[in-house]
């Protein structure tokens, strides 16, 4: 099956729709499924990576998960903090405190052994090319290794392959992944490959290029049914996009963000400084304030933050996260989040 899309939400449409009227089944330890057995999704826009409608808004857990792969952890505490369902969902043993299947550790590695490192450094060496042959088809990470098919374990990494291509000024990315489920999996993993194509883009500085999803086993749950209709029956999959990544070297900016994070999500919330930090990264911040802030319940706090936001891509999703929120539960509690002073862009707790 070929899809090609400009965005995410065209993509997940009519992977729905060609699920839904599969008469393929199949059975495994983790439900019954519709399944595509080879699927191609290819999205010209990689910076459509979210979804706005009603019952797939999921930026919060897409941005999450992205910074946990971000961070090289795979701390199940962590990743549980962003999606609840998370051992489940990986099928993680009881009790474990780290996600053996999870990405972060296997891409990023550790300093001088990360794979996304030497990624770059390649693409880098073929773009400095005196003769111009800057192609190159071997920027290739690795997130399935041959180890995992020797492991009883049930938590085996679904992404097999992460590749970037250098061409004619644009980067572009290819993605295998031996399993993916269609309503949950797929819009948090393109969202976090796009963001990591758009990163390396920055980095070796490429315009951003096509994103091509390919798929073993595409599946719908049974149980995810439902709500896949009542996605499609929203009919008005929208263009949403998000603002383009600042040029020049994003890794600072990443680290920034990365510090905020883990701040916001232990509730630590000494004044942080985001001066010389670029806009789109500081929204990113608040992002993951206004989820603590959902968390809270404080939704006069989720209005400040609104406020403060420098883009308006968000606005729609962050509107209707904040409806859905009681008037009953308007003032904050005591020792809940405060809010960014949307003036100075510093993180601050509200007394
Ligand atoms: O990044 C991921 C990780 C997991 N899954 C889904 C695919 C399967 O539904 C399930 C893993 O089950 P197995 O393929 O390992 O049986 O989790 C994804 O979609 N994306």
């Amino acid at each position: 099956m070929f899809i090609s899309a400009d965005t995410l939400d065209d993509a997940l449409r009519q992977a729905f729709t060609r699920l839904l009227s599969s008469k393929s089944r199949t059975s495994s330890g983790k439900g019954l499924a519709r399944e595509i057995v080879g699927a191609i999704l290819k999205i010209r826009n990689p910076r459509a990576r979210f979804s706005r409608t009603e019952n797939r808004a999921v930026l919060f857990s897409c941005l999450g998960e992205t910074l946990w792969y971000l961070s090289g952890s795979n701390s199940l505490d962590h990743i549980t903090y962003y999606i609840k369902k998370y051992r489940e969902l990986s099928g993680a043993k009881k009790g474990a405190r780290l996600a053996s299947g999870g990405y972060g550790p296997r891409i990023f590695g550790t300093a001088n052994k990360s794979q996304m490192n030497a990624a770059i450094q390649l693409i880098r060496r073929k773009l400095a090319d005196p003769d111009g042959k800057s192609d190159t088809r071997q920027a290739v990470i690795q997130i399935y290794d041959k180890l995992d098919l020797f492991k009883n374990s049930s938590d085996v990494p679904c992404t097999c392959t992460l590749q970037f291509l250098p061409r004619s000024g644009r980067l572009h990315m290819v993605v295998h992944m031996r399993s993916n489920d269609a309503y949950i999996g797929l819009p948090h993993d393109v969202f976090a490959f796009t963001f990591m194509q758009e990163i390396v883009a920055r980095d070796v500085g490429l315009e951003l290029g096509t994103y091509t999803h390919s798929v073993g086993s595409l599946h719908l749950y049974d149980q995810d049914e439902r709500r896949a209709r009542d996605f499609l029956a929203e009919g008005w999959q929208s263009r949403t996009e998000m603002p383009a990544m600042p040029i020049g070297d994003p890794w600072p900016a990443i680290d920034w963000l990365r510090v905020n994070e883990e701040a916001i999500r232990k509730g630590r919330l000494s004044p942080l400084e985001a001066d010389g930090v670029d806009p789109y990264w500081v929204d990113l911040a608040r992002l993951l304030r206004i989820f603590a802030l959902i968390n809270a319940k404080n939704r006069r706090g989720i209005v400040e933050e609104q406020k403060a936001m420098h883009s308006g891509a968000y606005a729609s999703f962050i509107r209707r996260k904040a409806q859905a929120l009681t008037a009953a539960s308007d003032e904050p509690q005591k020792g809940l989040p405060g809010i960014i002073d949307g003036g100075s862009n510093k993180l601050v707790a509200v007394p």
